[in-house]
């Protein structure tokens, strides 16, 4: 896999302090609870007091690669504390990183949390966790996490996806591969507009899994009026549903997704922001060392108000019974 460098977003040593410093007041306002109950709603005028140099370097992603590398916030190791055994116990550890994390994905948008995920929480944390190694999830390690759109068996999945790096001693790459750089027959394009398989929940979603209703079928590929973007998740969609013609199209995609994908090994204090309609991620199999100084990322979700990436027939999908939760309603 190409290690072809992502775009990467300088901030400078002033912008970086500002939004610590802005992330670390708020957090001290608030108990050093992230999830204190009246931090969130003091985001939104923290963020629209940030200066320039950090608005511009939020700006949509500009390049068919369909995301960006914000780098310069800084980061120290022993501060953070250990990374956590697993998200359930990680509390208000890297608390900082979670509200900065807030700011930036409110400079671009709502940030977008799961009830049935990770306690509700608005910032992840993605950690390798004991007896988790083989999973399709975040907290996998021993596996390769293959390329997926998130959350896409969801109408109100995020349309980007930002991942703030504590910790990766081992240099574990994310991976990235853009529709925009995939080359298709018109043919194989045509069959993957049409809806015919669904995407079904993934695993970090039990109670969604159990949902009775019928699973909606949902085209692979949708010519936006902004241009193509994709909804793909093959781990989770019944490919054998489908007819040979199709599975074979299907293929061609996946194939041209590893061509096209690049390797992006986040350093501590990235923050990496990917366009979720454009781009499938993923993340190469590793070693969990579990003594604490494991692969540490905090990751939100965030919605981009007015953006017209999906197909309108979308809205009429039921979820699974899953709620999206919006920061700021
Ligand atoms: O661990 C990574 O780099 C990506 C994990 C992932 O798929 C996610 O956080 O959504
Ligand atoms: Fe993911």
């Amino acid at each position: 896999m190409p290690t072809a460098a992502a775009p990467v977003r300088p901030l400078h040593s002033h912008a970086a302090a500002e939004l610590i410093t802005a992330a670390h007041d708020l957090l001290t306002a608030h108990d050093g609870t992230a999830t204190h109950p009246d931090l969130l709603a003091r985001v939104p005028a923290v963020a629209a007091s940030l200066g320039d140099e950090i608005r511009t370097a939020c700006r949509p992603v500009d390049t068919p690669d369909g995301l960006f590398v914000l780098r310069g916030l800084p980061l120290d190791d022993t501060a953070i504390g250990p990374t956590p055994a697993h998200w359930s116990s990680a509390g208000d550890a890297g608390a900082v990183y979670d509200v900065v994390l807030l700011l930036l994905s409110t400079v671009m948008g709502t940030p977008l949390a799961w009830e049935g995920q990770q306690d509700g929480r608005f910032v992840h944390n993605i950690v390798p966790s004991p007896g988790h190694e083989d999973e399709q999830t975040g907290a996998s390690s021993s596996v390769l996490l293959s390329p997926h759109t998130e959350d896409a068996f969801h109408p109100a999945r995020a349309h980007l996806l930002v991942l703030g790096c504590l910790r990766n001693h081992d240099a574990v790459a994310t991976t990235a591969a853009s529709v925009r750089q995939v080359q298709l027959a018109q043919e194989e394009v045509e069959l993957l507009s049409r809806p015919v398989l669904p995407i079904l929940p993934d695993d970090a979603y039990a109670e969604a899994q159990s949902y009775a209703g019928d699973p909606p079928p949902v085209p692979t590929l949708w010519e936006s009026p902004d241009g193509p973007t994709l909804r793909f998740d093959p781990a989770y969609t019944p490919l054998d549903q489908a007819s040979e013609e199709h599975r074979a199209a299907y293929a061609r995609l996946q194939d041209e997704l590893a061509r096209v994908s690049v390797a992006v090994s986040l350093e501590p204090g990235d923050v990496l922001v990917v366009d979720n309609d454009l781009v499938v991620h993923g993340r190469v199999p590793f070693t969990a060392r579990y003594d604490g100084t494991d692969r540490w990322l905090k990751r939100s979700s965030v919605r981009v108000p007015d953006r017209r990436t999906r197909p309108p027939a979308e809205r009429s999908e039921h979820g699974y019974g899953q709620q999206a939760v919006e920061a700021y309603r």
